[in-house]
């Protein structure tokens, strides 16, 4: 199973440092996610495993090699993906397969079959602009899995999206996951979303970014397993893992 180490981790930016030895483990099925308050590092520490950013110190690494540049073994998705708006839905996956060699008889059936997973099989003829924020995050997510990565690094990728869709989004993101057989690293500002996703949860301070708890919580395999989001948060189980995780991700404030 692939095995994504960030491992002592620090970061600096003009000198300042703005992470401090942070050591974060993914393997190929997890679902790992970063919570914590503004300025903590979440968006670099994701830099740091997609090859955007260089640590200052640490080592970032897939199955022990080096992790220097962005690569096809990882697809990054942002919260406001850039698709080609001019473009159809299927046309945007396609251009992902086309980058992969993909021949072009494939690339077409290939594209709806991601279409399908991110439940957007009748929307391939649609252009971008014509479709809503959700469906274009979900077109985001199938260019992503195109790619057939080891591992999916998404950062707050339902942040842009209402409360409902963003919901809904959850539970694909979750189908995503177990079909995909890729581990993820994401970041979120939901302290609910990330009960609902996460294998481990890791909350992050600020000044500089480090690690002050980790969570497993659990609720994701149990949906994994066939039980409903819905029967899952009503669980009292639920509501005490989100008074903790709230209480760890604010500990310490001063402001
Ligand atoms: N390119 C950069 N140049 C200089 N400083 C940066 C840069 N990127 C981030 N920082 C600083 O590093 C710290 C961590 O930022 P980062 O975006 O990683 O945090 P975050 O936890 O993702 O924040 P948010 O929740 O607000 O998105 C912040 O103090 C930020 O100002």
């Amino acid at each position: 199973m692939p095995h994504l180490v960030l491992d002592k981790i620090s970061i600096h930016y003009d000198g300042y440092p703005a992470v401090e030895r942070v050591s974060i483990d993914v393997a190929g099925d997890d679902f790992v996610v970063l919570v914590g308050r503004s300025g903590c590092g979440k968006t670099s520490l994701l830099n740091v495993a997609a090859g955007l950013v260089t640590p200052a110190r640490g080592s970032a690494t897939i199955d022990d090699r080096p992790i220097t540049a962005p690569g096809s073994d990882r697809a990054v998705v942002f919260q406001n993906d850039a698709l080609f708006p001019w473009l159809t839905a299927r046309e945007n996956v396609a251009f992902a397969l086309r980058l992969r060699g993909v021949r072009p008889a494939e690339r077409a059936r290939r594209a709806d079959e991601l279409l399908a997973l991110v439940k957007l099989g009748d929307a391939g003829d649609k252009r971008i602009w014509e479709l809503s924020g959700g469906m274009r995050q979900r077109v985001g997510l199938a260019r992503a899995l195109a790619a057939e990565p080891q591992f999916l690094l998404l950062d707050e990728p339902l942040g842009a999206l209402d409360a409902l869709t963003r919901e809904r989004m959850q539970t694909t993101l979750l189908d995503l996951w177990k079909a995909s057989h890729a581990g993820v690293l994401m970041v979120t500002h939901g302290i609910e979303e990330a009960l609902v996703l996460a294998t481990r949860i890791v909350v992050l301070a600020p000044g500089p970014g480090r690690v002050v708890r980790t969570f497993e919580p659990g609720f994701s395999r149990r949906y994994a397993a066939g039980e409903t989001i819905r029967a899952v948060k009503a669980d009292p189980a639920f509501a005490k893992a989100r008074g903790e995780l709230t209480d760890a991700i604010f500990e310490g404030e001063t402001a």
